[in-house]
């Protein structure tokens, strides 16, 4: 049976259960559950805390778990990166009020709050920086109100809570993260179970980014509008009816989909259409 960690809670839950679920595995009914079996599939899933997925994974005692970069980089733990989800996309940055610093070159004797103890620590050693670190467990904007540090260390999504709090960013980003398929630090080779888990998450990433587009059109343009459908690996083309006519059928990117369609009307290609992919095997 396949060990699967999932986080229990916060911003990368749902999104996550819903990929499983989406990539045909038995999800939990209710968040009070803490393990469920997937006996078809041979997997079975532990919801844990975010941030202590990668402990887990780390020890062993669990195959692999899907986590966020930066909790996976905070925690220090030997485990490692094996496939990016395209979710819970987020940002860490330092802020502050605006006049305090103009980024970390001066924080030299001050204190910085955040949740992520580790990414700071080691991203102000990096830096040769002395200053204070503060661990809190959230809210940590109002750490600067309260008077407990000048700068605050923290995810950044929209940047609400920063303009509410009256902060601004200062410095480059720490590092950009997003939700991540994790496993023990030099594991070896996949096995065959975690290679079938991945190539079903693979198969939801690639059925939630592209589209499959079907046309018709004369076979002297064949070859210009296969440079605009180059599909994964090669466009299908089959002979029509019409002499001269040719269909041709190819995924293209979801997000390029709509001037793909006028680039190949503009072609003379007719009967365009677009249709969902609801499932996938590269
Ligand atoms: N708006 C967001 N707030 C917090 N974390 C976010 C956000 N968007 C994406 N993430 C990612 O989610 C992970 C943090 O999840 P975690 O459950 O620890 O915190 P949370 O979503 O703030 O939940 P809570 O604070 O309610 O426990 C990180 O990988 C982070 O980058
Ligand atoms: O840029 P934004 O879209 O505003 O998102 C980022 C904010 O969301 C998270 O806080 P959360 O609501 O989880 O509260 P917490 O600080 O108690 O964890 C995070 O810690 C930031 O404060
Ligand atoms: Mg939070």
């Amino acid at each position: 049976m396949l060990r699967i960690a999932v986080p229990n809670k916060g911003s990368l839950s749902g999104p996550a259960s819903a990929m499983l679920h989406e990539a045909g595995y038995r999800q939990r009914k209710e968040s009070k559950e803490l393990v469920v079996i997937d006996p078809d599939n041979e997997v079975e899933f532990f919801y844990l805390r975010p941030k202590d997925i990668a402990i887990y994974v780390a020890s062993g005692k669990l195959d692999i778990g899907i986590t966020g970069r930066d909790l996976l980089l905070d925690s220090g733990a030997g485990a490692e990166e094996i496939l990016a989800l395209n979710f819970g996309r987020s940002t860490f940055r330092y802020a502050t009020r605006p006049g305090t610093a103009a980024g970390p070159e001066d924080f030299g004797g001050m204190t910085i709050a955040t949740s992520y103890e580790g990414i700071v620590a080691k991203h102000l050693a990096d830096q040769g920086i002395d200053a204070s670190v503060v661990h809190l467990d959230g809210a940590v904007e109002t750490a600067i109100q309260l008077g407990v540090a000048q700068i605050i260390a923290d995810v950044v999504e929209t940047g609400t809570s920063l303009r509410n709090a009256g902060l601004e960013v200062i410095g480059e980003p720490i590092l950009k993260s997003e939700a991540i398929v994790i496993r023990r630090h030099g594991a070896g080779e996949e096995s065959p179970q975690v290679q079938q888990f991945l190539r079903r998450l693979q198969g939801v990433l690639v059925a939630r980014s592209y589209v499959m587009m079907d046309y018709d059109c004369r076979a002297e343009h064949l070859e210009q509008a296969v440079a605009l459908t180059p599909g994964l690996e090669s466009p299908t083309v089959s002979p029509l009816h019409n002499e001269g006519w040719v269909a041709v059928r190819a995924m293209v990117p979801a997000k390029d989909a709509q001037r793909i369609m006028d680039d190949l009307y503009e072609l003379g290609a007719r009967a365009i259409l677009t249709t969902a992919i609801h499932a996938c095997r590269l």
